[in-house]
Formats: C-alpha cells, structure tokens, sequence
C-alpha cells in the first residue's frame, strides 16, 4: 500500500444537479475512437494555464481581453496555490494536477492505518479488499484503483467517480470515506464502508429464494437510489446485480459509479453508447443512441426485478447482436414510428424484417400481477414509455399488498458476493477433479448439478474478454489511457458473428435451446441454462472460451467500458 491517508470534510451537496463537465464523445461511428470524446472533469489547471497563456489576435479585442486574461491569471495562481496546499496535505502531486476538485477539503489517509483482511472484489479496473480501520476500528472496503502509467485521463476518470460519489448522499447509494494514496506509488485507494453481500451473488446462491415483500424490499432501495442518482443530474449507467451492494442489516447500496456521469436533460450532450453491462444494457444503447437519459437505468432495474422473481438473469446475451436478439422477443421489436421518430444509428443494420411481438406476460406468466405491470413499463422499447424511478415507486407494485418487509427483517445470508460465488464454484471444480482421479470417473458427472444455478456458460463473458485482451494489447503497445483502449465499435460489432454474415435480425430463427427464454419462464430457480445464438461464430466461441478461463467471474459479464 501507499504512504498517505485522510479523512474527508462533509462533501459539497449542491441542491441543483450539476453541469455536465465537458461534451462527451460524439457518436462512436463518427469518432476516432470509441470513448476518446468522453471527458471526465475539467482539467482546471490546464485550462487556466491556456487562458494565460492566450494572446488576443487583434488590437480592438485587447481591452477587452486584458481583463479575463488578469482574472484568468488569478485563477491560474489560485488553482496553484490550491494545489501547492493538497501536495502540502500529504496528496501525491499528480493527483492534485489533475484531480484537485475532486479531493477538495479531503485530507489524505495514511495506508498504515488500515489493516488488509481479504481480497472480496475485483473488477476490470481494481481490486476490492475488506480492511480495519485502525483509527476508528471499523470495517471498510478498500477499493484499489489502478492507472496505467499514470496517464491523466485515467486519472481523470477516477476523479470523476470520486466527485459523483461526494455529490450523492443516500441511504441506497454506497458512501465514499476518503481516499489512501501514497506520492510514491501509482495506485489509489477509495475507502468505503464496508457490505457483506452483493445482489448477483445472493441471485446465483442455490439456497436463496426470495419472496415477494423481500423483492419488493430490495427493489423500493435500488429505485430511491436512482431516484437520488437522477434528482442530482447523475446517470449510474451501469445497474447490475453485482454493483448493489447488501449488509446484514438488508440495506441495498448502489455501488461502483465508475461508469457514471453528470448529465442535464436540458443541455443535451452526445453520450457514448457504450455503457451498461450487456445483460442490463438498454436497446436505444444498443442501437447506439448517443442521447439518453435516465430510461438507461430504469431498463437495467426492470432487467433486475424480473430476475429477483425468475432467480436467474432473464437476458444473458453473449454479444451485443445476440441481446438485441434477446431483447426483441421478449419485449418486441421497435414499432415503425419508433424507428422514425429515434433515427438510431444503427437502425438500419438491426431492424428485423418481420416485427417481434411482445412476450413479457407470456413469458412470466408466474410473476404476481402487479410485478409484471411494473416489467412491462420499465422494459418498455421506448424509453419515453419508461418510469421514471419516482413514478415506478409510486406504482401499485409498491402500494398493494404483501407491502415491502422492513430491510432489518430480511435473512441474514452467509457471505453471498458474486466472487464467493466464483469461488464455491472454483473449489467445487477442484474437488470434483480430486474426486474424478480417485473414482476414475465422477468428474463429469458431477459437473453440471455442482456449479450455482443461473450462473452463465463461461463463454458468455467472451465479449468482455476480446474487449480486455484487446485493450492489453494496446495497453501493452503504447500505455494509453483507459478510453482509448477499447476496440472501435465496428470492431466490437464484428464480436460474435461470422464474418461475411449478415447480422440483420431474423424473426423466424428460433434457438435450439428449448430453456432460452423464449420459453415459458418458470417462476422458479432453474438448471444453468445452455446459451443460444443464431449469430455466433462457433469457431470464435471456442477461442473465447479457452480465454475466458483466465478471466474475471462467469457469473456477469462487465461492461465494455467507456471510461
Ligand atoms: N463497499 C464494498 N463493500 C464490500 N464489497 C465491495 C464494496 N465495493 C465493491 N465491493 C466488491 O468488489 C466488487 C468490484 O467492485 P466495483 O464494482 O466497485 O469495481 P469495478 O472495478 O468498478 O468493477 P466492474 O469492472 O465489475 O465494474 C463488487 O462487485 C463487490 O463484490
């Protein structure tokens, strides 16, 4: 660990959501680059040495010039007397360059004051670890940020998380504690209270069933959270299971604000589309919307409280063309006039030639009547048919009965987090290899009754994984920064299907797989289901499942992401 450490003053809370920080990436076929536009915060700094540094062109504009370039000056020494007083603090001088608004009023942590106990998370960007804290003797997750060569941007993309977090303050949204660096090392650690559990790993436990006042516990947390996330101009833009985070008391806490951003419904910015784990990920992104707003996230909650009640993910697409695919029959495919009204991007590649009709309540025939209601307007094509999260918890899946229970009466569950899960799974296998050679033959038997239920074929991590390996190339051959490693989206596209194949959707192609949803979903656990995919290419598939051995857990992929 680091040097450095720090306890943070109460963080601004301003009562309007702020401005977006910077315009984000124009639309991904029209950049250079997936996620280069997309700007975290502002480089104060920087901007302030260009505006001294800015000489007026013309002899009438000087007057008026001489002015801003004076203010601009003091602002220049202001920003450099700020961060000669964060490097003063004990904070690393590369982050105060490029992150001073984000650790503003914090002082640093000293890292010999926690006291490492366990590695409980990983994600594509860090390491998460249970730790005491030695000061106050609580229990606190570590999450440790890593940065390529310190590259500003992705320091920048940091510091964003960082000011989204200071700018939430709700019961339903994870608490940021402060920060552990060290001016040596080119880590960060972000210091937050600690939970036991995560809603991915308590969906893929085998012995958890929840009952309807327990979703409706959990779901009346996600949706005041989002509702927090919105009312502050935040987009979470990445909902999944495996980011709500429990503790033994059954408070839900939205976590990871790594991919999230500022947005202000009335000053419209491009987006990159490229957000939102595959699973949850909406169809407008999909379709490469780059103007979006909070329907993203209400997809991503529908896409969770269907899989509370089902007990497994209800759309677990392998490729960006397979969700669609997902997507279209259960919820059908856009109407004529949305194709019109929304001209996405890629409308013309993905509009089926025969419509999909809508599946929801076929589907999920065994969900309470008022769930469902609930579905089919948050998993609504449309997002301007979707709820906001204030009107979804005014909806009568709130307000009939059986009413929510009391988060404190929720079970109290052994340790459930999507990596336990990965780990009973990694231990059952070898087991189950120790078992094979002293019985000669019980290995494969074993198998498929041992691993977690709803838990995805390994390869349906495989996008993710040629997204990784890619950016470790690229990594690898030049250090650039985060946004700037993911593969160009007509790359990424090409993910998944046979080249040389059309990828145009084909409402008669039904999947081999009889226990694909297009199935009736029965409102119960059921076996790991076998994936379908009319557009994979089976020979790519093979290399992603060798690859995807190294990779992260099997249970979610994680989403390509454009930080
Ligand atoms: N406050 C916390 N308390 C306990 N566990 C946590 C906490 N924060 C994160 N974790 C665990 O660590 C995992 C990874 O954390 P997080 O999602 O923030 O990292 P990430 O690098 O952004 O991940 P991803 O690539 O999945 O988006 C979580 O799924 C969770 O299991």
């Amino acid at each position: 660990m680091g040097c450095v450490h720090g306890r943070p003053s109460p963080a601004p809370t301003p009562a309007r959501p702020p401005p977006q920080p910077k315009p984000e990436q124009a639309p991904p076929q029209e950049a250079a680059g997936p996620d280069k536009g997309e700007q975290p915060v502002p480089a104060p700094a920087a901007a302030a040495a260009a505006a001294v540094t800015e000489k007026p062109a013309r002899r009438e504009r000087r007057s008026r010039s001489s002015r801003s370039v004076a203010e601009a000056r003091l602002g220049g020494s202001f920003v450099n007397r700020a961060r000669g007083e964060q490097v003063a603090a004990g904070w690393p001088a590369w982050l105060s360059a490029v992150a001073g608004e984000a650790i503003d009023g914090w002082t640093p942590r000293r890292a010999d004051s926690f006291e490492k106990i366990d590695k409980i998370g990983q994600g594509t960007y860090s390491n998460v670890y249970k730790a005491r804290d030695t000061l106050s003797g609580k229990i606190v997750a570590l999450k440790k940020v890593r940065f390529d060569n310190l590259e500003p941007e992705s320091v920048r993309f940091m510091a964003r998380e960082i000011l989204i977090l200071r700018r939430l303050d709700h019961p339903s949204v994870i608490k940021i504690d402060g920060l552990v660096t060290s001016r040596m090392s080119c880590s960060l650690y972000l210091v937050f209270e600690y939970m036991e559990h995560d809603l991915a790993g308590l969906v893929a436990s085998p012995d958890i069933k929840f009952t309807e006042p327990q979703v409706k516990c959990y779901m009346n947390q996600l949706l005041s959270g989002l509702e927090h996330c919105h009312d502050r101009g935040v987009l979470h833009r990445d909902i999944k299971g495996s980011n709500l985070l429990l503790d033994n008391n059954g408070m839900l806490k939205i976590a990871d604000f790594g991919l999230a951003s500022f947005f202000d419904p009335s000053r419209k910015q491009p987006m990159t589309s490229r957000v939102v784990t595959l699973w949850y990920r909406p169809p407008e992104l999909l379709l490469g919307a780059t103007d979006y707003g909070v329907g993203v996230d209400l997809w991503s909650a529908g896409c969770i409280l269907a899989e509370l009640l089902a007990g497994r993910p209800i759309m677990p697409g392998r490729t960006e063309v397979e969700q669609l695919h997902k997507i279209f029959k259960l919820c059908g495919s856009p109407t004529e006039e949305y194709w019109k009204k929304s001209k996405l991007p890629h409308a013309t590649i993905f509009k089926p030639q025969q419509p999909y009709k809508r599946r929801i309540t076929d589907t999920f025939k065994d969900f309470p009547q008022s769930a469902l209601r609930l579905i089919e307007t948050l998993l609504a094509i449309d997002p301007a048919d979707r709820l906001t999260a204030s009107s979804a918890l005014q909806s009568d899946f709130f307000t009939t009965e059986p009413y929510a229970c009391e988060p404190s009466s929720l079970p109290k569950y052994p340790p459930s987090k999507e990596m336990d899960a990965k780990r009973r799974d990694e231990e059952a296998r070898r087991s189950r290899a120790a078992g094979g050679r002293a019985n000669g033959d019980g290995t494969n038997k074993a198998r498929s009754r041992d691993r977690p239920r709803g838990v995805p074929a390994p390869d349906a991590n495989a996008e993710l994984q040629i997204n990784i390996d890619k950016r470790r190339l690229v990594s690898h051959a030049n250090a650039k920064s985060k946004s700037e490693k993911f593969p160009p989206p007509h790359q990424d596209g090409a993910v998944g299907f046979p080249l040389g194949s059309s990828n145009q959707m084909d409402p008669l192609y039904e999947p081999a797989d009889p226990t694909s949803f297009s199935t009736m979903f029965a409102h119960e656990k059921s076996s790991v289901p076998t994936w379908s995919g009319p557009l994979v290419n089976p020979s790519a598939v093979g290399n992603q499942k060798r690859k995807h051995k190294s990779s992260r857990s099997s249970k979610q992929p994680a989403t390509a992401r454009a930080r």
